[in-house]
């Protein structure tokens, strides 16, 4: 029996809006093979193998239009001499400058934006373009490492241990000026970042988590409260006040390397895959998340071709969780079967 009258009619106006709403759900993937960030080959082969593993078919299930960008090209700098002890400045500052502007764009254009590394210096880019599109985010940092460090505190001079310092307001009186970053501005407060799962915190670092009074879940408070209990406080302290944006940034290195071996800066005592996929799965259903980073997948350092499968393959499964992927399986809505098919009678199921 086919539904007439008004009150079909407004079923009918709520099914195209979900539908619209639907379809807007767009995510947008851009690869940035980078190394600069870091000493070792490799890291920039990252996005290769994250779309190796499947990542555009998984996301694709999942009921998105996946809008994959390719890769970022960044130039070559012949003469990148170290500035202070920081590394490569300018090639690190121009290629996150180019990730800024990509990343506003594709926020911009209403996509949840996934970005593929690269080094987690990437995060500079990733979370500041976000930020330009959408001021009032928040960031949750999932590491072994807080990357907090400044040029004066970093023992590597490797700008991929210090992205999070030129983020913060609260840290802008303690940033040089590093050729290469002129165009960079502070925009969080430490109150808007939470860190979860460090396990290898330099002593500056851990001066700056303490000064500035920075929310962190270290790998022995995940042991003492649980994954559910931290993602609980996490949430709370970051949307109680008000719902916004998430900015995910992901560190595979955050994993245990049992799990994650192929990565530069591995430490034992990481996130087990139930523990990385509960975290994920909690941030999709805020609803929230907005963009996401997925760094520091270095093919060259698994021992073998399953060491790097695996990790690749654990990356994504985070991208997709984080995007909606559930465990415990999924079926489209009434509404949406409706949509597809037309048909206003399913409504009567
Ligand atoms: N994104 C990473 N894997 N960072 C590792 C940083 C290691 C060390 N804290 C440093 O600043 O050099
Ligand atoms: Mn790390
Ligand atoms: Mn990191």
């Amino acid at each position: 029996m086919a539904l007439r009258g008004p009150v079909s009619r407004l079923i009918r106006t709520q099914l195209r809006h979900r539908c619209q709403q639907n379809r807007a759900q767009s995510v947008a993937v851009l690869g940035a093979p980078f190394c600069k960030g870091q000493k070792r080959r490799g890291v920039e082969l990252g996005p290769k193998v994250i779309r190796d593993a499947g990542l555009i078919d998984r996301l694709s299930a999942l009921d998105y239009s996946v809008h994959d960008f390719g890769d970022l090209s960044f130039q070559h700098l012949e003469q990148d001499e170290p500035y202070m002890d920081v590394k490569f400045p300018r090639s690190v500052g121009s290629a996150n400058n180019m990730l800024f502007s990509a990343a506003s764009r594709a926020v911009g254009a209403g996509h949840t934006f996934v970005m593929l590394g690269g080094d987690h210096s990437l995060a500079i880019g990733s979370v500041s373009g976000h930020a330009q599109q959408s001021p009032d985010l928040c960031l949750i940092w999932v590491d072994a490492h807080a990357d907090i460090n400044t040029p004066m505190t970093s023992p590597s001079g490797n700008l991929h241990g210090q992205p999070v310092a030129f983020m913060l307001k609260e840290l802008q009186d303690k940033m040089p000026d590093i050729p290469g970053f002129s165009w960079t501005k502070p925009f969080l407060s430490s109150r808007d970042l939470v860190y979860i799962g460090l396990r290898d915190v330099d002593p500056g670092e851990h001066h700056i988590l303490k000064s500035l009074g920075i929310q962190y879940f270290s790998m022995r408070d995940i042991d003492r409260l649980g994954i559910q209990r931290v993602m609980e406080v996490t949430l709370d302290h970051l949307l109680s006040r008000k719902q916004r944006p998430i900015h995910l940034s992901f560190d595979i290195d955050a994993f245990d390397p049992s799990l994650a071996p192929a990565t530069g800066t591995a430490v034992n005592g990481g996130l087990t895959y139930r523990e990385g996929i509960y975290l994920t799965e909690e941030i999709h259903n805020t609803g929230l998340l907005s963009a996401m980073d997925l760094v520091e997948v270095n093919p060259l350092l698994g021992a073998n071709q399953e060491a790097v499968e695996a990790t690749a393959s654990l990356a994504v499964d985070v991208i997709a969780s984080s995007l909606g992927q559930t465990r415990e399986g999924a079926h489209a809505s009434i509404e949406q079967m409706s949509a597809v098919k037309n048909d206003t009678e399913q409504l009567c199921l």
